[in-house]
């Protein structure tokens, strides 16, 4: 997209839905557009979405001007609702007044606004480019906030369309849920929020209750208006969330992405795997009514936003207009139609599944729903739930009942009949057919006679662009009524041919249109086809980015190859043999419909399947082993810190194949432990779970615990930490203080400088502790309860921070953007550090989580000490965690 055109006119189209308007824009707001080095149109595309949508003539005049408009800019609040609320109220109070004051040649700008109809107001967007936002001097203190803060986790930079899907799911606290095509993950991070959805306050409520009764106090209700943070909500683990998200996809790449973008949510309850959705294995749990039988997981919610031609994502990927053909979405749909089968055999009954994508074409939408309800038993066993009362500002269309089928050559198709009929009739010339690359009929509207004839697709829903502004979306939500036993995929629509069109494959090849010759090799005899349908569904496949990529995202995505997954039967058959069929087939009434090894046979029809076991995608990961309650490493931390008996010991893990903690130890709910520990060697691909609770380093002495609390484990711990070590920090100024020093000395009487902490401190012993920051007063930036890891050594203290979320709190809580200065250095060489350039111990930890999971964690080298803290000069070890490089 072009830069030059930062600030010029609009050279009409005006804003579409007419947004503006309704919102009582003034009308001194400049609607910016940015001029395209693409040119901005496609005969076929046109062609067909002119054809098929249902649009009156009105609103088609409407729907290309969007399509053509930038696309405006948009971001989520994210993490727990409470922290959310805190980040935005920083925008409503600091940057919307000053944005608003925002003139440019004479206009004001247009300020951000609340997206309607996404709950409690925590998405935004706004007209004025990313560009400008990141160029335009008066915008930087607005572009540092949205920086910082999405560095730090608390801003997804999401397009508006790809929130809906996880708001159809009717998702709940302790629900079990699977994320299919999750990378990069931004929907994922929304699934995940809803797991964790009133922990907060639900386990607030049970820690104040331990504290009651040991000081024989009468317990204190919170009042809560979110159901979800009552005990009830999730009650069976002291408030703790049981639920899990298991976030997949298939590109080994694109999984450590989503694991990027999922770890900043420090979530117990989260796995991330990397299998192809089309044969998602079969993930065991314990049983407990008869644990000789093994039980398989089956999910309360599943969300299939499936890789698509991406076509509703052209104001974003202004390239679409000269890449797009048909044939994008062609080779999509088996795939598809598989993806979208395997969640619906992974599905309890009574549970939903969510089939999105962010194209227009029917054979990528309506056509995949209608098929895979069909091979799932038909709308006896699958219904389209009506969602019409769910998000009733979001602006929609019903979904389509009738469509074409635009094949590879620009032609379009009615019905499966037609080409039957054409294969059978022959050539225009007289001479033989060309079969039209990849058609089946699943991609047709079904046809009258079938139990699927009727599906209500209407409650399917379509979201264009002239709507609200935003991308193309397809969201359909899909109820299991009962389990199923899955037809086996019929692809092989055997199309009557003219003997000797069939088999003359010279002669064809001479007769063959261009596009037919291209699709089938010049030199190549043209087939069927059958056999065409046959051939590796997609050998080039777009992988639909999803417009919510981070900018680091979105050059990795948009600089990756094509995608092609395939279907790993061999790895099927390996576990099979390994653990043995019989034993590994789900309940017998779960049948095929539950074993993709069983699935993989009757679905993967394509021809030269490799005997052999495929070689593993991706390196090496490092096994996940949990530690006994009464390792000698966990005995010591729990009586070091205090923790109280309701903290479970059962849950820590580390990850080396010795199980034996050797720099890190994780922490993981019930229900993930039991899924990572029954499924070893199973072949499942787990990449991630876990959260760093306890990090290695050397300590100052013997009797000091040498295992820190690590900084994303503190949410989930400080609240059972014994008060022998808390330090509670009332004032704003302290935490400034400890933001901005780095290693405060605290020895020979310097602790005084630390206010209200310094005595509190100077008692503490030394070692690791938790920072309890209970703001006082009612200054509206600093009223958010935290918990952050703070160090203690002889000399000086130390709060264990990544530099970003040092940085990003000074900049929320106190608009400050002080670079941070490292007092643990000799007075003259002494030097600030801006906050993005401090190399310290603790920021290397911190960028070494990355590294982590991939290198096998626990076999990084532990030394001491932390490089800026120069020993020589402390005398005292600290922060010794190195990289892990
Ligand atoms: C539309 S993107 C998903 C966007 C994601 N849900 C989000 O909100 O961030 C589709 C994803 O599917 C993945 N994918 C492609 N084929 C797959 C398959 N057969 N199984 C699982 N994932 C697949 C791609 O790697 C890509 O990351």
């Amino acid at each position: 997209m072009g830069r030059g055109g930062k600030f010029k006119k609009n050279r009409g189209g005006g804003r579409g839905g007419g947004r503006g308007a309704a919102n009582g824009d003034r009308a001194t707001h400049r609607p910016y557009q940015t001029f395209p080095e693409v040119a901005k149109e496609n005969e076929k595309f046109e062609r067909y979405y002119n054809g098929m949508l249902d649009l009156p003539e009105e609103e088609k005049a409407e729907f290309w001007p969007a399509l053509r408009r930038e696309l405006p800019n948009s971001f989520r609040f994210c993490g727990s609702k409470g922290h959310a609320l805190a980040v935005r109220k920083l925008l409503q109070k600091r940057y919307i007044p000053e944005i608003t004051r925002i003139t440019h040649d004479g206009l004001l700008v247009e300020a951000p606004k609340e997206v309607p109809w996404y709950p409690d107001s925590l998405a935004w967007w706004m007209t004025t480019p990313k560009n400008v936002v990141r160029k335009f001097p008066p915008f930087s203190a607005f572009q540092k906030f949205l920086v910082s803060e999405t560095s730090v986790g608390n801003i997804s930079r999401q397009e508006v369309v790809s929130m809906i899907p996880p708001l159809l799911m009717d998702l709940k606290p302790g629900m079990t849920v699977l994320d299919l095509c999750a990378a990069p993950g931004s929907k994922s991070a929304q699934l995940l929020e809803i797991v964790h959805r009133g922990e907060e306050a639900r386990i607030r409520q049970v820690v104040r209750g331990i504290a009651a009764d040991a000081n024989g106090a009468a317990k204190a209700e919170e009042e809560q208006e979110d159901e979800a943070a009552r005990l009830e909500a999730d009650p069976s683990d002291d408030g703790r969330a049981t639920g899990i998200l298991i976030a997949n996809d298939a590109d080994y790449k694109r999984s450590h992405m989503l694991i990027h973008q999922l770890k900043r949510l420090s979530s117990p309850n989260m796995i991330v795997t990397n299998h192809d959705a089309t044969m998602y294995p079969p993930i065991r749990i314990p049983n407990p009514e008869d644990p000789t039988k093994p039980k398989y997981l089956k999910f309360d919610r599943i969300l299939a936003d499936v890789p698509c031609s991406g076509d509703g994502t052209l104001r974003k990927n202004v390239n679409l207009w000269k890449d797009w053909t048909p044939g994008n979405a062609l080779g999509l749909h088996l795939t598809q139609v598989r993806i979208l089968v395997r969640a619906l055999q992974m599905l309890k009954p009574g549970g939903r599944v969510v089939y999105s994508t962010c194209s227009m074409n029917p054979m990528e939408n309506e056509s995949v729903v209608a098929a895979a309800i069909d091979r799932c038993g038909g709308p006896e066993k699958i219904e389209i739930i009506d969602c019409s009362g769910q998000l009733p500002m979001l602006k929609r269309k019903p979904g389509l009942k009738k469509w074409q089928i635009m094949d590879k050559s620009g032609r379009v198709w009615n019905t499966w009949q037609e080409v039957d009929e054409y294969m059978k009739s022959g050539g225009e010339d007289g001479g033989p057919a060309v079969a039209p690359s990849r058609l089946v009929e699943t991609m047709f509207p079904i046809q009258e006679g079938s139990d699927c004839y009727d599906l209500p697709l209407d409650r399917c829903m379509r979201v264009y662009a002239h709507q609200q502004d935003t991308g193309g979306f397809f969201i359909t939500a899909l109820h299991k009524k009962a389990e199923f036993k899955a037809k086996p995929e019929d692809v092989k629509k055997e199309v009557a041919k003219k003997p000797e069109t069939a088999a003359n494959g010279a002669a064809t090849s001479t007769n063959g249109t261009p596009e037919a010759v291209e699709a089938n090799g010049a030199a190549a005899p043209k087939r069927g086809l059958e056999e065409q349908a046959e051939e590796p569904e997609v050998k080039k496949r777009r992988v639909s980015q999803d417009e919510t990529a981070s900018p680091t995202e979105d050059a990795a995505a948009a600089s990756e190859p094509e995608f092609a997954p395939v279907p790993d039967t061999a790895e099927a058959e390996a576990e099979t043999k390994a653990e043995g069929a019989s034993v590994d087939t789900p309940m017998a009434d779960a049948d095929a419909a539950d074993t993709p090894k069983i699935e993989a046979a009757a679905t993967d029809s394509r021809p030269n399947q490799p005997e052999k076991k495929k070689k593993q995608q991706g390196p090496y990961e490092e096994p996940f082993k949990y530690l006994s309650p009464e390792n000698p490493v966990i005995q010591n931390v729990t009586e070091f810190y205090k923790i109280s008996d309701r903290f479970p010991k059962d849950r820590y893990m580390v990850r080396n194949a010795m199980g034996e903690p050797a720099k890190s130890i994780y922490y993981t709910s019930a229900l993930v432990r039991d899924i990572l520990t029954l499924n070893e060697g199973r072949g499942v691909k787990f990449v991630h779970g876990g959260v760093k609770m306890f990090v290695k380093q050397d300590s100052p002495s013997a009797d000091v615990c040498r295992w820190r609390i690590q900084s994303e484990g503190m949410p989930i711990l400080h609240g059972y930490v014994g008060e022998d070590r808390v330090v509670v920090l009332r004032k704003k100024e302290t935490l400034k203080k400890l933001l901005i020093e780095m290693f405060p000395k605290i020895a020979n009487g310097e602790w005084a400088r630390l206010d209200e902490i310094g005595e509190r401190v100077r008692d503490l012993g030394l070692g690791c502790c938790v920072l309890r920051v209970e703001p006082e007063g009612d200054d509206e930036f600093f009223n958010e309860t935290m918990a952050l890891p703070l160090w203690k050594s002889f000399h000086s203290l130390n709060l264990m921070l990544p530099k970003e979320d040092r940085s990003a709190m000074l900049l929320r809580i106190f608009n400050d953007t002080t670079p941070l200065v490292n007092m643990g250095i000799k007075k003259d060489e002494k030097k600030e550090e801006g906050p993005v350039a401090v190399a310290d111990a603790e920021v290397k930890a911190a960028e070494s989580k990355e590294e982590d999971t991939v290198m096998g964690e626990d076999n990084a080298e532990v030394k001491g000490p932390a490089p800026t803290e120069k020993a020589p000069v402390e005398g005292e070890a600290v922060a010794a965690e190195t990289t892990a490089a």
